[in-house]
């Protein structure tokens, strides 16, 4: 009901409103109009259907009702005449994609760049609200006036979770239609269902539910029909299409100006189906989308007026979080953390945060949901922490007290009356001593002791807090105050707290320069913004439920600089550090850049290392919640100078500055590509994996995680220096884990999102690999270009070589033909290296190629690695040890040796996927022994053991064990 258009009567007054121009197009049982509304000089497009499509026009309304982005066609309004329903939204003049591919015939490489990231870019908002946009095709989208793409029908969309068939159902089923129509209508319905059968991904058209996943294939497929000006699978036959598109590849992109980018985004798109079909980390990260990325960096820098560095500084990051941030992906909700900690108990820590991330597709969006713990959201008390101050234990005398000494127990046990009669007695004799001038003195530290005493318990702290007690007699009771904020949990809308807060922020402000002043008031006043934010923030009140002036929170700011009293600083800091755990309206005075560098110059120039760690906590919650405070830091003082506070510190230290830095790069592309390019900083980063404590591991996992992502040449260092050893280390517990049993969980829960990460990556790292060998075959010498990306790309082999020769990481690592790639390619490095880059590209490159991507191959490899004991992982080490062996002394002087070994390993690549007549043959295994026999004993131990093992293996558990022994 809520998405009835509005009546017939209205809509033929609004029809006046409006003036039809010529048609546009037309649909199945609709026809779009140009229009505009009389007085306004807005086109829009105007679409009139046939009553029949109520569901779809009703869920198209329902789904884009709320969207605003630039590449989705906006909805303006609907309406319903006695025939039609009419949709008015926004005009897209180019027409449909599928018009202009009919025109110009295919893209070019740019072109499809260009309107591609249009797709990703709106396709991307859509998942982030939750929405599958399901029937993805060219007609579907549409290009307005000034060259942008926009996704147009949401008609078969649906949200995420949702069976779009029942939805339509349901509002087919309101429509008032006749007996007999109704079975033709809902067949119409299934039929409008299946959408595009060229477009739909396998599952789909297996009877599955769209997802995101199938968006995305769709997506490959209008890349590839931009590309081609066909769509990948294309036949007239319903059921020969669909077996195309469930069993067989498509043929790759072969026009000559597909760039090498391009094709492995095609053909990770398809080949492998499953296995390799992109996600949207993937997709993101893809070298395609690079250099438009950039201009579109570049042009919104050039747009925009000029900022001061934190304004930029957000500014970024909002361009950032829109192309590359998370993408929660199930719904927005599922992207808000909780991180209140009104309800906690005992006011010590903050409530446990879920760490998950089995939610999240996104490296980004996961890092930003483990970044911080229950253990960063800590909240201790300012009053009485004797890590502040020293404190002496209070005593009273229950003789001379001038109310009943009744214990905590007592009191609280008090029924309205008897508490209202002691409550009286109290406030007259404070009254009394404060107006007499004689023994008042004791008598009043008695009372005030005994109160301290009792107001540990959290009733009375309640009941007193919300009394008269604590607006009138603030100067007496100044300490005992702080305690009853501190044991207060419940403060009532009209409890005078806001009067104790002026009132000790007016006696702050006059006693600025007074250090032992300082250190009585601001413990007080910190558990009262604390209480305040936090009860504000247990009743989701934005607005201030009790007033705090500013001057609160600057006297804070104030303490926390001038001077030079630790305690005094040590107590403003913990306050922020308290109050930003749980940011709520009127305390978000505190977060601002001047707040910020105080903060660090307290840690970076405080001698008390308690000190030193309440800086940087305090620091890194408030970056927590605004990052740019934390940027505008680095911004002055260069990460250089931040990431130097790593060396020589407490693990505490460590870790708070790590999870200030991940919160902060987080939304900085920019500062995160300063730090990656000074490879001392990333070892900075790094060396924080030798740390003892699990926390400082784990925190140290996401800000690599950060800056490797999308780096590949940061990832290669890490591997360079230890990476790989370090995760093994962890991932095989191999230190025992001291510390809190949860806290080894955190560490867990880093590393799977490092492995996963890995695991994504690694894939992609090959397949770049092979794109730059694609290039080169049938070449004897490669072009410059094709020289640089080999270059380039080839050293970047060795991530995936460190991560499937690794027993740890390989057992996590879970695509299976990635370590048969290996394999193959690490033989084709070295024949690059033993060959000098030449000749052997025309012959065996190509037989290699066709191997990788052949079924049988995939298949049979799947068995191998499923095996307890691998076959190919110690065929890897051994090529591997080979190739780093042998790669320079072969050159081109011992053709002897170099033969032997190509012979070996070419043994190597048929003996473990090869299944044709030549696999295992009698030469072959001649040949293989041969080598081994004449080889082995010049071979380090290491490789001897392994081939060893290979060979015992061969010998034991495959089928053609005879003939291998025999050999
Ligand atoms: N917002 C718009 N601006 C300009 N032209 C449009 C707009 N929307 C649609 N058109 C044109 O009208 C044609 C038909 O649009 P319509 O949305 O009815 O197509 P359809 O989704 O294929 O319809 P159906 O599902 O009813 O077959 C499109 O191919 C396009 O050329």
């Amino acid at each position: 009901q809520h998405f009835s258009p509005p009546h017939s009567s209205i809509w033929n007054n609004q029809m006046e409103n409006f003036i039809l121009y010529e048609e546009l197009g037309a649909g199945c049982n609709s026809v779009v109009y140009k229009g505009r509304r009389k007085g306004n000089l807005n086109y829009v497009a105007i679409k009139c259907t046939d009553k029949t499509k109520r569901p779809e026009i009703t869920n198209h309304v329902r789904l884009t009702q709320d969207l605003d982005h630039p590449n989705i066609a906006n909805f303006y309004e609907w309406y319903e005449t006695s025939n039609h329903l009419w949709l008015v939204v926004e005009l897209c003049t180019g027409g449909s994609l599928e018009s202009v591919i009919a025109l110009d015939g295919s893209l070019s490489q740019d072109g499809v760049r260009r309107f591609g990231w249009h797709l990703v870019k709106g396709l991307k908002h859509i998942h982030e609200l939750g929405i599958i946009f399901s029937d993805l095709t060219p007609a579907k989208i549409l290009l307005d006036g000034s060259g942008i793409l926009k996704f147009g029908s949401f008609c078969l969309s649906k949200a995420e979770g949702e069976t779009l068939q029942d939805f339509l159902t349901l509002f087919s089923a309101s429509e008032e239609i006749e007996e007999g129509d109704s079975n033709q209508n809902t067949d119409n319905l299934k039929k409008r269902l299946q959408g595009s059968t060229a477009y739909s991904a396998p599952e789909v058209l297996e009877g599955s539910e769209t997802n995101m996943n199938s968006d995305l294939w769709s997506l490959g497929c209008i890349l590839y029909y931009m590309y081609t000006g066909k769509p990948p699978f294309c036949s007239d036959n319903y059921t020969e299409l669909r077996e195309m598109i469930l069993n067989e590849e498509p043929p790759p992109p072969s026009c000559c100006s597909c760039g090498p980018y391009c094709k492995v985004l095609l053909i990770m798109h398809f080949i492998f189906r499953c296995i390799f079909r992109m996600n949207w980390p993937q997709l993101l990260a893809h070298p395609f989308w690079t250099q438009i990325i950039k201009e579109e960096e570049d042009s919104y820098g050039r747009h925009t007026p000029r900022m001061s560095g934190t304004q930029t500084s957000i500014v970024n990051h909002t361009l950032l979080s829109i192309l590359f941030s998370s993408c929660s992906c199930s719904s927005r909700a599922n992207s808000v953390r909780n991180c209140s900690s009104s309800d906690c108990p005992n006011q010590n820590i903050a409530p446990q945060v879920t760490l998950t991330t089995s939610n999240c597709t996104d490296t980004t969006c996961c890092v930003k949901d483990l970044l911080h713990t229950e253990f960063d959201l800590t909240v201790t008390p300012v009053i009485d922490n004797p890590k502040i101050l020293k404190n002496t234990p209070v005593r009273y005398d229950p003789k001379t007290l001038c109310v009943p000494a009744y214990s905590g127990e007592k009191l609280q046990s008090l029924s309205d009356e008897e508490w209202t009669v002691f409550l009286s007695q109290l406030c007259s004799s404070i009254e009394e001593q404060s107006h007499s001038t004689s023994t008042a003195t004791r008598s009043k530290l008695n009372l005030l002791c005994y109160l301290c005493c009792v107001v540990g318990h959290t009733v009375i702290a309640n009941r007193l807090i919300n009394s008269r007690l604590v607006g009138k007699h603030i100067f007496v009771l100044d300490s005992l105050m702080g305690l009853l904020a501190l044991h207060c949990r419940d403060l009532g809308v009209d409890s005078p707290v806001s009067e104790a807060v002026s009132t000790l922020t007016d006696l702050l402000r006059d006693n600025l320069r007074n250090s032992k002043i300082k250190r009585l008031l601001l413990p007080p006043l910190a558990e009262f913004l604390y209480l305040i934010s936090s009860q504000e923030k247990k009743r989701g009140s934005p607005e201030g439920l009790w007033f705090v002036p500013a001057a609160a929170y600057t006297g804070l700011m104030r303490s926390l600089r001038e001077g030079d009293d630790t305690a005094v600083h040590h107590m403003a800091a913990k306050a922020i550090e308290n109050i930003s755990t749980v940011l709520s309206g009127p305390s978000h005075h505190l977060v601002t850049t001047e707040i910020g560098s105080a903060l660090w110059y307290l840690f970076t120039h405080s001698t008390v290392e308690a000190v030193r760690v309440t800086a940087i906590s305090s620091l890194s919650r408030l970056t927590r919640v605004v990052p740019a405070i934390f940027l505008s830091v680095i911004d002055t003082c260069g990460p250089v100078a931040i990431l130097e506070g790593l060396v020589g510190t407490g693990a505490r230290v460590q870790q708070h500055l790590l999870t200030a830095v991940a919160a902060a790069l987080l939304t900085s592309c920019t500062q995160t590509h300063r730090v990656t390019q000074n490879r001392d900083l990333v070892l900075k980063v790094l060396r924080c994996l030798e740390s003892p404590s699990t926390i400082t591991r784990a925190k140290a996992i996401l800000l690599l995680l950060l800056l490797i992502q999308d780096n590949t040449h940061t990832l290669l260092y890490c591997c360079q220096n230890r990476l790989v050893i370090y995760l093994e280390r962890d991932l095989r517990k191999a230190t025992p884990l001291r510390e809190n049993p949860s806290q080894s969980g955190y560490l867990s829960q880093c590393l799977d999102l490092l492995i996963a990460y890995l695991s994504s990556t690694a894939p992609v790292i090959m397949e770049d690999v092979l794109c730059a060998l694609r290039g080169v075959i049938g070449r004897r010498h490669p072009t410059t270009p094709q020289s640089k990306q080999l270059k380039q790309t080839l050293p970047t082999l060795s991530i995936v070589l460190d991560l499937v020769s690794s027993q740890v990481t390989w057992s996590k690592i879970t695509s299976h033909c990635l370590v048969l790639k290996a394999l193959a390619v690490s033989y084709i490095h070295f024949l690059i290296n033993a060959k000098q880059q030449s000749l052997f590209l025309n012959t065996e490159f190509p037989f290699i190629y066709q191997m990788l991507y052949s079924d049988m191959f995939m298949s049979r490899y799947e068995t191998l690695l499923r095996a307890p004991e691998p076959i190919p992982l110690h065929a890897l080490k051994l090529l591997v040890s080979m190739t780093e062996h042998n790669g320079q002394q072969l050159s081109a002087e011992n053709q002897e040796i170099w033969e032997e070994s190509i012979h070996c390993l070419s043994l190597l690549v048929q003996l473990y996927c090869g299944e044709g007549p030549d696999c295992l043959s009698p030469s072959c295994l001649r040949s293989f022994s041969h080598v081994l026999r004449t080889r082995m004993h010049t071979e380090t131990p290491r490789t001897q053991r392994t081939a060893l093992k290979i060979i015992k293996r061969l010998v034991s558990k495959h089928p053609h064990k005879r003939t291998i022994r025999k050999a």
